[in-house]
């Protein structure tokens, strides 16, 4: 992906934001001045003890900017078609945006109030730590200072640590394994806030609900990430937010600043990610992706004609780790560096040949021998994935239902162990055999996803406020407050809600970056 400018200091009218374009060097700090310049605040010092006021400074200060109405963002999960594994190894995977998402909601506090909450009501997770408590001297320290527009490609061990004092009141009783998830989730938090934010934030509470299944290979994970990332941007205008008549290049750009703060926080969850979750959850559509410098941004190449394949998602409801299904196949590739570079380097050739064939001019999804040519090169990968050790029996067990019925082709998707699987389904297939999959999958445990692939990436809700076509819209539209958010009944209560489509088309509100052009 490249880092395009946008045009300098343009005012564009929505949401009272500025766009504006990347520094050539960290002079101008957005996301503060309070507390890295001095340790004098609207003319007081701070640390003496002693109380002075300075006319200049007092002169020169900012007027407090009203406070935000509460806004939400939303990002979609994902499918990797091809190159799961090989593509954590220098090689291509693509990977299609899908239409289960999830949706942050961010509520700023009042003035008085210095608190920051994360809610996961997913994961029943809640922790709130004091703003002014937070060890920003040390994020802050010029030696380790990172701004808004910052590369980052690797985590600061001595930023990792200076935060665990703040993880250890999380959850204190929960069972390990899940006290460990919230450690995580709240650590990756706390890592893009200090890095981002400054004391001077304001109090706020950030709530997230999903409709996508946790750790399935759905990336869940990357979709967190990059509410966040979006959201810490939004309130810092280091965003605009989309909005009419956006240069795509400005839109690009934005884009861009959301997906690497988003792989920083993906990086706490996994150790060790590719990037191409949090790449396809922020810029929506679908991808060829890779990385085979971990220093320097990715490459990326968009495929915005992605054609609308016929794909059933089964979840094996066997829940996996990312971060250890990644390290098993690094763990195989140091016993046997040859044997599994060459394995790799055969998802690599699989991938390219699907690319090819995925962007031909004449791809038709309803020809038996287009999808046959796809599908024969899903049951490659997925034969290659299985080599190196990641498939599991359940995902095995979906590819002798699909195969018994002669219905299509399977492969595992997202870092395996579990998880879900992905089938390519022939065209013409008889509804009567389709039934009778389904049922049996729905007898032996497994669930079915109903899903578009290449929907729209991040998007924001500004302020929280919707219009459905109903009585309310009248008065301006439905608010979404923190009450109704928090009980909106399962996946489909949170998709009528506040879903990017509501089941009626998109939704007035919703807006999306356009980086197509
Ligand atoms: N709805 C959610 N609410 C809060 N945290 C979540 C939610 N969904 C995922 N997470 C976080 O993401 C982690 C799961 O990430 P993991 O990468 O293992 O699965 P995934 O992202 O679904 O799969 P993959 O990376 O293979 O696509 C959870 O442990 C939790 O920290
Ligand atoms: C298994 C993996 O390739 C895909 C997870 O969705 C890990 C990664 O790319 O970071």
């Amino acid at each position: 992906m490249t880092t395009q400018r946008a045009s300098n200091g343009q005012t564009n009218g929505h949401n009272g934001f500025h766009s504006e374009s990347e520094p050539e060097s960290p002079t101008t700090d957005i996301t503060d001045s309070s507390d890295t310049s001095s340790d004098i605040v609207n003319g007081i010092t701070n640390g003496t003890g002693s109380l002075k006021l300075n006319p200049r400074r007092k002169m020169k200060r900012k007027q407090s900017s009203p406070m935000m109405p509460a806004f939400m963002v939303s990002a979609p999960g994902k499918v990797i078609m091809f190159g799961e594994h090989a593509v954590v190894h220098g090689k291509a995977a693509i990977a299609a945006s899908i239409s289960l998402r999830s949706y942050l909601l961010v509520t700023t506090l009042s003035k008085s109030k210095r608190t920051v909450t994360l809610r996961f009501p997913d994961i029943d997770f809640s922790h709130t730590w004091n703003i002014d408590d937070l060890p920003w001297s040390t994020f802050h320290h010029p030696s380790k200072k990172k701004y808004y527009y910052s590369l980052v490609t690797e985590l600061d061990p001595e930023l990792v640590a200076c935060i665990q004092p703040f993880l250890a009141d999380v959850s204190p009783d929960k069972p390990a394994g899940i006290r460990k998830v919230h450690q995580n989730s709240a650590g990756s938090f706390l890592y893009m806030f200090l890095s981002l934010g400054s004391k001077s934030f304001p109090g706020c509470q950030y709530t997230l609900r999903s409709t996508i299944p946790i750790g399935a290979g759905l990336g869940s994970s990357a979709t967190i990430a990059v509410c966040m990332a979006a959201a810490l941007l939004t309130q810092l205008r280091a965003i605009t937010g989309p909005h009419p008549d956006q240069p795509a290049d400005e839109a690009r750009l934005q884009i861009e600043r959301i997906n690497r703060w988003a792989y920083v926080y993906e990086m706490f969850i996994h150790g060790n990610p590719s990037g191409v979750d949090n790449t396809v959850s922020t810029q929506g559509k679908a991808v060829v992706f890779q990385r085979t410098d971990y220093d320097k941004p990715p490459t990326v190449r968009p495929l915005w004609d992605f054609p609308e394949l016929p794909l059933l998602l089964v979840d094996t409801r066997v829940p996996k780790s990312t971060a250890h299904e990644v390290a098993k196949v690094g763990k195989l590739k140091q016993r046997h560096p040859k044997l599994v570079a060459s394995i790799l380097d055969s998802v690599d050739k699989v991938t390219d040949a699907s690319a090819e064939i995925l962007t031909e001019d004449d791809f038709d999804t309803s020809s038996e021998d287009c999808l046959a040519r796809v599908g024969e090169l899903m049951t490659i990968n997925h034969g290659l994935l299985v080599s190196l050790g990641v498939s599991h029996p359940r995902l095995e067990r979906v590819r002798e239902l699909v195969d018994h019925e002669g219905i299509g082709w399977t492969k595992l998707t997202g870092a395996g162990g579990g998880g879900c699987s992905i089938t390519l389904l022939k065209p013409g297939v008889s509804r009567s055999k389709l039934d009778r999959l389904e049922e049996q999958l729905d007898e032996e445990g497994f669930q079915k996803f109903e899903t578009t692939l290449g929907g729209d990436g991040v998007g924001v809700l500004w302020p929280a406020v919707l219009k459905n076509g109903m009585d309310e819209d009248e008065e301006g539209g439905m608010e979404i407050d923190l009450d109704n958010f928090l009980s909106a009944e399962g996946n489909e209560g949170v998709e009528r809600l506040v879903g990017v489509h509501g089941g009626k088309g998109e939704r007035e509100g919703w807006k999306f970056w356009r980086v197509e052009s």
